[in-house]
């Protein structure tokens, strides 16, 4: 009688046994066609088990509880699947995330997995953590100005300011107070306009990767005056963590470019301000949530970048981490990658970083195979990368593949944000697919929820679930991604035990209601579901 984990080392002995040159002699030798469909079977059941057990989330042994919970999972999962098999215009990951998130919410599989302590985000942009709805109520902020053109009909920038702004960098804009725009446009009207302007959703038509990204850096660029005000951010960031912890996440590490703030006259704060707000912020939240783990600062600057502003970026990150040690924790490059400068070029800035200041290196988000924006992947890893985020490419390095697992870091995996970003369109062909399949270890991310309206992470842990990973992939799967943020999190050690009992609270609180409740979730007729962790 093995244990699963037994189980789980036997099996990779023999995986290795077997796909060592003596079996593979073997196959080649025999005529396996000339073999007893006997035989023939039991070869390859052998060789299906080997592959699944291979996958990512093996390792982890269900509970009495979870068996049963897994059970209603799968049942919600291959409704879905097989209903996709039989009719393929009925597969969400078939399609693009805009055109089915109203599908989405209607799924009780999605209901389930918004309700999972997912553990930690370990990636979450600042600028587009809210949800649209929260933006557009800052906007009713006293002292807010906005200047348009086109007579009013585009918004081009946000200001607070006690007097009408001088700046004249917009050709043809003209500054006026917020209520003035919206008693002009009428409240309705004008909310309705935010509410595209403020995020991607529903345009599905880009040309090319190049056109999502423009689009995603103006509505960056329109939200600059209207966050990098700090009583609007400290609101904006409270209510960030807010979303994402009712989206079941317990921690956070924030990318950001740590801007600095203004002040209602004018004044600009030196970037310590802009990190106290932050900081204090999330000293409120832990408050108010006790069971809140923390949330985190990887300085993130823009990628695109001369080598000397890249020197300067790691000495503000050295003098940060010295003036908040357990605050801003690590540096990362940010940015199109594409349109940016090969990490090799930075090599030398970023080797400069002490060692307990981690690197967090987006790379290989890109489709441009075997260019040095490829390449970026090698460099991340032999750069001492602790996680990697997006690593879309890296399925066409196996040898980078083989790196990060030895070297045990964790991909943070995106599958919105890259299809948003017209890195592929099905999820079915997402490759991650092949990091689920080589047990690679990954998290799943969201990078810009806000800018695609959906929720922090739930909608990212749907597509991973339903289309990414195997049809048999199961509780285990998703236990084993939950764990992960917090393993791969930068968190030391001693933290990382106290963050996981945390995780495990919620963890067997949200089985125990699902087991409860599972009646009524699996009862055909209801549309809503009932649990509530
Ligand atoms: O997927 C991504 N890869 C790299 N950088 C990104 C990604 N998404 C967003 N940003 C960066 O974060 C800022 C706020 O959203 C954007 O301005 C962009 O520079
Ligand atoms: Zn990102």
């Amino acid at each position: 009688m093995f244990s699963m984990i037994r189980c789980y080392v036997v099996f990779g002995q023999i995986r290795r046994h077997l796909t060592g040159s003596a079996f593979t002699q073997l196959i080649g030798q025999s005529n396996l066609r000339k073999s007893t469909p006997a035989d023939f079977r039991k070869l390859r059941e052998l060789v299906c088990t080997l592959e699944r057990f291979g996958t990512l989330g093996n390792d982890i042994e269900l509970t009495n509880k979870e068996i049963e919970v897994n059970d209603v999972i799968m049942y919600l999962k291959m409704e879905e699947y097989n209903k996709g098999i039989a009719d393929p215009s009925q597969f969400v990951p078939g399609y693009h995330i805009f055109e089915r998130l109203g599908k989405i919410k209607e799924s009780r599989l999605f209901f389930l997995l918004s309700k999972m302590p997912k553990g930690g985000a370990l990636k979450a942009h600042s600028r587009s953590m809210c949800s649209t709805d929260f933006l557009i109520k800052l906007t009713y902020e006293k002292h807010l100005w906005v200047c348009t053109t086109d007579n009013g009909c585009r918004l081009r920038s946000f200001h607070f300011s006690q007097e009408k702004p001088t700046d004249t960098r917009i050709e043809g804009g003209e500054w006026q107070t917020m209520e003035q725009l919206r008693d002009y446009r009428g409240e309705e009207n004008l909310n309705r306009h935010l509410q595209n302007a403020f995020s991607m959703y529903p345009m599905v038509e880009k040309t090319t990767s190049a056109a999502a990204w423009q689009h995603l850096m103006k509505i960056s660029l329109l939200l600059d005056g209207l966050l990098r005000y700090p009583p609007v951010w400290g609101k904006y960031f409270y209510n960030a963590l807010k979303e994402f912890y009712e989206d079941g996440a317990q921690y956070v590490e924030v990318r950001t470019r740590l801007k600095r703030f203004y002040c209602l006259d004018g004044t600009k704060l030196p970037v310590q301000e802009t990190v106290k707000v932050y900081q204090e912020h999330v000293q409120r939240f832990k408050e108010d949530y006790p069971d809140f783990i923390d949330a985190r600062i990887i300085y993130s600057p823009q990628r695109r970048a001369t080598v000397e502003e890249v020197g300067k970026f790691v000495n503000m990150c050295i003098e940060l981490n010295k003036e908040f040690p357990k605050f801003v924790v690590g540096f990362d490059l940010i940015g199109q990658e594409d349109v940016g400068d090969p990490l090799l070029n930075f090599a030398g800035e970023l080797q400069r970083l002490p060692a307990h200041i981690g690197l967090y290196l987006h790379a290989g988000q890109t489709n441009w195979y075997g260019t040095h924006v490829d390449e970026n992947l090698i460099d991340a890893v032999l750069l001492g990368t602790k996680r990697i985020g997006h690593a879309y490419a890296i399925t066409k390095h196996p040898l980078v593949l083989q790196l990060v697992k030895k070297l045990d870091i964790a991909i943070e995996v995106c599958p919105v944000c890259s299809q948003v970003l017209q890195l592929g369109a099905d999820y079915r062909n997402h490759p991650a697919a092949c990091l689920i399949a080589n047990d690679i270890p990954f998290v799943i991310s969201s990078g810009n929820p806000s800018f695609w309206r959906t929720s922090p992470l739930s909608h990212d842990f749907y597509m991973a679930f339903l289309g990414i990973a195997p049809m048999y992939t199961d509780l285990k799967f998703l236990k084993r991604i939950s764990k992960n943020s917090i393993k791969y999190s930068s968190l030391p050690d001693e933290e990382k035990a106290l963050a996981m009992t945390k995780w495990k609270i919620k963890w067997e609180k949200w089985v125990d209601i699902i087991l409860k409740t599972k009646d009524q979730i699996l009862a055909k007729e209801t549309d809503t579901c009932p649990t509530d962790a």
